[in-house]
């Protein structure tokens, strides 16, 4: 398969199906995508459509059964699985519906937890995070324990540290579903400027037809395709 450095994400004939009382339950039915770098795409479709199911995939956090991710050319499920992690560790940024910050620390130390993991150097990671806290626009919250910020306030965490590592890539599974339309019209407004800013890509799924609206393009799921 020729290598496409244009392309962020190419997908072929993705299927995944699951076992289910002794028959296969047939999730994803043959998804083909190809997502260039800088784009900022959303995914939306019904409940059950198989959004979450392929945001995981395309993270590497789950496999396919049948077809190919080529993440910048490279055929993500023939990795081993450590080089694998590592490259999820390094290229990809998650932000989920609900933030998954560990409420007992700072907004400084989630934002740097990804890089710490990664063993950089500790002044390095807090600088660059404290950064990101800044654009994100919690410059006066980074010593304050995520489990005192507004709901808002934790999911600019996420983002700060979706980005911490400069991935190439952020996969965002519903990350305004939790919160109330105005603040999820901020941060939703926040990923469109990051992703201009910095040239990462973003994938977000949404329930939200005025978010999606925003998106460089929508991608449209129903019963385990893209319509
Ligand atoms: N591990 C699993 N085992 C069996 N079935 C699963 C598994 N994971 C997901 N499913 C099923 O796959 C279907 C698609 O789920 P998925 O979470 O991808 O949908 P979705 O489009 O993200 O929905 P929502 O908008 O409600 O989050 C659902 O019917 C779900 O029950």
């Amino acid at each position: 398969m020729p290598h496409n450095g244009a392309f962020v994400i190419k997908v072929v004939n993705l299927t995944k199906s699951f076992p289910m009382n002794g028959r296969e339950l047939v999730i994803l039915r043959g998804i083909n995508l190809e997502i260039a770098r800088g784009e900022f795409i959303a995914i939306v479709g019904a409940s059950g459509a198989g959004k979450s199911t392929l945001m995981h995939i395309l993270g590497t956090l789950d496999r396919p059964t049948q077809g190919t991710v080529y993440f910048e050319g490279q055929d993500l499920f023939r990795l081993p699985e450590q080089e694998q992690a590592e490259f999820r560790n390094r290229k990809i940024g998650f932000v989920f519906q609900f933030h998954h910050l560990l409420p007992e620390f700072t907004a400084l130390e989630n934002a740097c937890m990804p890089a710490l993991i990664q063993h950089r150097p500790r002044e390095q990671a807090e600088a660059e995070a404290t950064g990101l806290l800044q654009e994100v626009g919690l410059g006066e919250r980074l010593h304050h324990k995520s489990g005192e910020l507004s709901g808002g306030e934790q999911q600019r965490v996420a983002i700060a540290r979706a980005l911490i590592q400069r991935p190439e890539l952020v996969l965002a599974d519903e990350p305004t579903g939790n919160l109330d339309t105005h603040t999820g019209d901020d941060v939703f407004g926040l990923m469109r400027t990051l992703n201009r800013s910095r040239g990462t890509t973003f994938i977000i799924v949404t329930h939200n037809e005025k978010l999606s609206a925003q998106a460089d393009r929508i991608l449209r799921m129903e019963d385990g395709l893209i319509v």
